[in-house]
């Protein structure tokens, strides 16, 4: 069993994440803030895509969720708790963060690099002695589960782009998260990879009822997998709704003369 207990049938009516009104200092190459005036709320257990071209904010915005970003303007209140520099290592633990590149330590084996998810939980002190037992297996069984079973002791500069990837996915869990902020997570990945990867998201979602963010360049992979789309343009949102027809609904929403497959 995956160590989070979100519950998919959780109140919906409950926000997880609400954003009031973001805004980010102007920078003069770009002639505006980064974010804009971004106003939206997940609600628990929702797998939301965000889309828009390159420079529209959308990593920004993701790492803007967990207290990255500095804010002139606006609040953001995850599962009731507002992100100040006081909170923000206390809304960190419900997030989970699989950022561009993984992030992951090639000497390292994948149970390795799985456990230095758990680095922000341990004092130095603690760190000096290794990872308790419980630890390393719940590394082993977070890899197992993501079918990374053979490979739990290779290290991860041999592995492939998207078994490095499931590792990442399998560190970001190992704190029980309640959302998962994905940024990209496909880039570099073959159509296989790409499916498998996103395949664990979609499960992770549907069976544990992990609250998923992305951003995601395709469009046709984004109407797939996820429930919402949220569209990003200039630091706003442009669009806010199902992936029912997503490549129209970007059109429209950026203005665009023809309908897009791929965002890049
Ligand atoms: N710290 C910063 N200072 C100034 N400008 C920045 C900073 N960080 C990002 N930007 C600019 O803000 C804009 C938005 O960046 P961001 O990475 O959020 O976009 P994005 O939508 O994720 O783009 P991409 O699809 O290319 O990854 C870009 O034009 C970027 O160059």
């Amino acid at each position: 069993m995956f160590p989070y207990t979100n519950d998919p049938l959780h109140n919906t009516s409950v926000k997880l994440i609400e954003c009031r009104n973001l805004e980010t200092a102007y920078v003069k190459s770009l002639h505006r803030p980064i974010l804009n005036g971004i106003d939206c709320q997940i609600n628990p257990g929702e797998f939301v895509v965000l889309l828009g071209l390159n420079g529209a904010g959308k990593s920004t915005f993701l790492k803007s969720l967990v207290g990255l970003v500095p804010l002139v303007k606006g609040e953001i209140i995850v599962d009731g708790i507002k992100i100040t520099p006081h909170t923000q290592s206390q809304v960190r633990r419900h997030i989970g963060m699989l950022f561009q590149g993984g992030g992951l330590i090639r000497q390292l084996t994948a149970v390795e690099n799985v456990l230095c998810g758990r680095l922000g939980a341990r004092n130095s002190g603690q760190t000096l002695f290794g990872f308790p037992k419980r630890d390393r297996l719940l590394a082993l069984e977070l890899l197992e589960q993501l079918g990374l079973k053979d490979q739990a002791y290779q290290k991860t500069g041999q592995l492939s782009g998207g078994q490095q990837q499931r590792v990442a996915i399998a560190r970001a869990l190992i704190q029980s998260p309640q959302i998962l902020l994905a940024d990209e997570p496909i880039t570099g990945l073959d159509v296989v990879a790409s499916q498998q990867v996103m395949q664990t998201l979609a499960d992770l979602n549907t069976q544990h009822g992990l609250t998923i963010i992305t951003v995601l360049h395709d469009l046709g992979i984004a109407a797939e997998y996820a429930h919402r789309a949220i569209i990003l343009d200039a630091g706003r949102i442009s669009y806010d709704g199902n992936c029912d027809n997503l490549q129209t609904q970007f059109s429209q929403a950026l203005s665009l003369e023809t309908s897009p497959t791929s965002t890049k």
